[in-house]
């Protein structure tokens, strides 16, 4: 579903309006030289990374629907962004349209997908099958975007053996068997806080090199070893965050202070 002008979607801050200048800015040509595309990726910021799957979601939505071009402009909108940031990102990878035609939506995908890795599927295995571990289990979403849940592991004698999601639940002692045997690349950490270094120790002595935390804790991994943690708490509370901001610019358009009625962010506070 392509995201609303203005609205914010934690990738990028509320876009402007094209200046006349982005408008008129020649779209950079199609460039298929591979070795250089992964040069460039070395290079590419972090944020521009998060912004570079959220155009991949975009544009596969794009594709489903039976678009073969796209024009920056009609992109940037759909992805929530200025249409200057997305050619920006768009040259990091190296992948340019053409002027008047815009990008060719699969060759697009093609060139993000080779430059996020997603080439080739990476297995992921989910450690601690409680609430959020049945979920993540039972989503079918990620086989579809490159993420096919291989194996599932937890301590619990009671659902050792037990389908979820199709899939059985193995014990952690055979994380090290199992996670070579499917090549397990990405380790889903969805156990207790206090359970999680070591699921992430195991998970790393089995050669897992990205780490997915779910729990409220910081890893301690080697240097080689990616980690990203999920807060939705975080998340909320930046949302609150923004709705206070805006209520205080609000009052401020208004000349009235803001005033205490009892309630912070909705909440009534005692
Ligand atoms: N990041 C977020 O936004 C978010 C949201 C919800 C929950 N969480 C976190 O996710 C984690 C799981 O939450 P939940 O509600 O699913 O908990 P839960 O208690 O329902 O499930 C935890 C599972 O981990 C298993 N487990 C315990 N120790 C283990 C170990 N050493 N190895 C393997 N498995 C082990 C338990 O048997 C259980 O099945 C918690 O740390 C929670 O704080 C995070």
């Amino acid at each position: 579903m392509a995201a609303q002008r203005g609205q914010r979607n934690g990738v990028g801050d509320t876009p402007p309006a094209p200046t006349a200048a982005e408008i008129t800015a020649p779209i950079p040509r199609v460039v298929a030289e591979v070795p250089a595309a992964r040069e460039r990726a070395r290079a590419i910021p972090e944020a521009a990374v998060a912004r570079l799957a959220v155009y991949l979601r975009v544009l596969s939505g794009m594709q489903d629907q039976g678009s073969g071009t796209v024009s920056s402009e009609e992109l940037a909108v759909a992805a929530g962004v200025n249409s200057a940031k997305l050619r920006k990102d768009l040259s990091y990878i190296g992948s340019y349209g053409t002027r008047g035609v815009g990008y060719e939506v699969a060759v697009l995908i093609e060139e993000i997908e080779r430059i996020l890795g997603l080439t080739r599927k990476q297995s992921v295995a989910v450690v601690g099958i409680g609430n959020l571990g049945h979920a993540l289990a039972n989503y079918g979403g990620f086989p579809g975007r490159g993420f096919p849940v291989t194996a599932l592991f937890d301590v619990d004698p009671d659902l050792i053996g037990v389908p979820v999601g199709g899939l059985p639940v193995e014990h952690i002692d055979d994380i090290p068997t199992i996670c070579a045997e499917r090549e397990v690349s990405i380790g889903v950490i969805a156990t207790p806080p206090p359970a999680a270094q070591t699921v992430c120790d195991r998970l790393v002595e089995a050669g897992v090199q990205c780490i997915l935390n779910f729990a409220p804790v910081v890893l301690q991994v080697p240097d080689h070893v990616e980690v990203r943690k999920v807060d939705l708490a975080v998340e909320l509370q930046v949302l609150s965050f923004h709705v206070a901001r805006r209520a205080d610019n609000a009052a401020a358009t208004n000349g009235v202070a803001p005033e205490f009625n009892g309630k912070v962010n909705g909440m009534v506070v005692t």
